[in-house]
This record gives C-alpha cells, structure tokens and sequence, in this order.
C-alpha cells in the first residue's frame, strides 16, 4: 500500500538540496537494480533549482547520465528554445551539463505548427503502451494546487481515457500546455511534490488536508508519495 511521508526543512536552499541529493540516490539505486532509471521532471522555480544544485554535487558522479531516462510531467506549449518552456529551463539548469543519451530524453514537443492537441497525442506516442517504469515523478506544486498542467476545476483533471493531455486555456500562462493525465502520474513509483515560499502555503495545507479540489491531493505514487516542503510552505500543513 502507498505511503505517504512529509519531509520539512527550513528553506528554499535546503530545500533544493535536500531534494537533489535524494533524486541522486534514487538514480543509483535503480541502476544498482536494473542498470537504468527513468525520472519525470517538473517545471517552475523549486524544480530549477533542485536541477541547478544536483549539477553540484559529487555523488552526481556516480550516475551513468547515459542511462537515465528523463520524462516531463508537463510543458507550457512554446517555439522550441523558448525561455518559459520547462524543457529550456532543465537545460540551462542541469541537463546541457550531462553527458545523456540524446535518445533518452524525451521532451514534450514544442510549438511548430501542429497545434497542441497533436503535440500531446505525440507525447502519448512516445511514452507507449505500456507506458514507462517511472522511478520518481517530481511536481512542482502551484499556489492554486495544481500539479503539471492539471489546474482546480479543469476537466482535464478528469481525464483517465489517455495518458497525456492538451490544455487551451490554462489559467496560468501560457494557454496552451501538455501535460501527463492524473492515472499517469499515478502509474510512478514514487510521486514527489514539492514546495517552497509563502505562496504555496494555502494550497499545500489544503491538498494535504485532503481538500480534493486540490489537483495535488490526487498526486500519489504506488510505492511512495513525498511531500518535500520548506517551512513556508508547510506552515498550513496540521501535524
Ligand atoms: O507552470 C507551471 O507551474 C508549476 C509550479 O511552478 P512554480 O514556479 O510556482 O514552482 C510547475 O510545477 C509546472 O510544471 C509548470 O508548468
């Protein structure tokens, strides 16, 4: 059965750092299993500076990048190259440092014309049927509780029929997103949210409270559900 733990610690610093170093040995220990590992990134502030700080550290070393599978949970659907595409923001952070197997990482597609409904059935493409062992599925966690491109009282929320999924009207921009349905991110082995400031107090404390209006609170992983939060954040969340 599923388990869910929250991890508090005292800020946004600590908070990146923690995260990175339990990213690192989850890497590690799924290649010591089965010589890969497959993780699905998340977007926004925490997530790029969680990547900003596993560039850091010297365990990163004992990777094998050319053996790690990188997913999106979701992507603002921009030109390739963009600075508001999560793909962009990972690069710049982390992923131009590695040496990783081009093949392997599988970023949503960006805008060239398609449209987005396209873009998201070839996302669903890529990831198969079956889809993909996810060892660890970060998301960052919005002040209104989203997760991925999964917003409050969006019908996409209550889409089980495909794994992945167009939004057109996100009500944080851009408009046009990707995203990973609700049952796909809950197909991952471990779901980590993560959060940090004052502005994700209200909805961390209510997703965690069980308030399922929150598309967070919907967030679990088979095995694991890790809530990693910096005091701010968690400051709604009862003991
Ligand atoms: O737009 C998005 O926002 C969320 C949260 O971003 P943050 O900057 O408030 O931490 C992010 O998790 C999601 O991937 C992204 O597309």
């Amino acid at each position: 059965m599923s388990k869910t733990l929250v991890v508090v610690v005292p800020d946004a610093d600590v908070l990146a750092a923690t995260v990175a170093s339990r990213l690192v040995a989850k890497i590690v220990d799924a290649q010591a299993d089965r010589g890969t590992a497959s993780v699905v990134l998340t977007g926004g502030r925490i997530a790029a500076k969680v990547l900003g700080t596993v560039k850091d550290l010297p365990a990163a070393a004992a990777i094998d990048w050319s053996h790690v599978d990188l997913w999106w949970g979701d992507e603002r659907f921009l030109p390739a190259g963009d600075a508001d595409r999560n793909e962009t923001q990972a690069r710049a952070a982390l992923l131009d440092a590695l040496p990783l197997d081009p093949a392997r990482v599988h970023a949503m597609p960006a805008d060239s014309g398609q449209g987005v409904a396209a873009a998201a059935a070839a996302y669903a493409a890529e990831l198969g049927d079956p889809l993909p062992p996810f060892d660890v599925l970060m998301l960052g966690v919005g002040e209104d509780g989203h997760v991925a491109s999964l917003f409050p009282d969006h019908p996409v929320l209550n889409e089980t029929s495909t794994t992945t999924a167009s939004v057109e009207d996100s009500p944080k921009p851009p408009p046009n997103r990707v995203t990973l349905t609700m049952p796909t991110i809950q197909t991952a082995d471990e779901v980590w949210l993560i959060a940090a400031g004052p502005d994700k107090t209200v909805s961390v404390g209510a997703a965690l409270g069980g308030d399922r209006s929150k598309p967070a609170a919907h967030a679990t992983g088979v095995s694991r559900t890790y809530w990693l939060l910096d005091r701010a954040a968690a400051a709604d969340v009862k003991k």
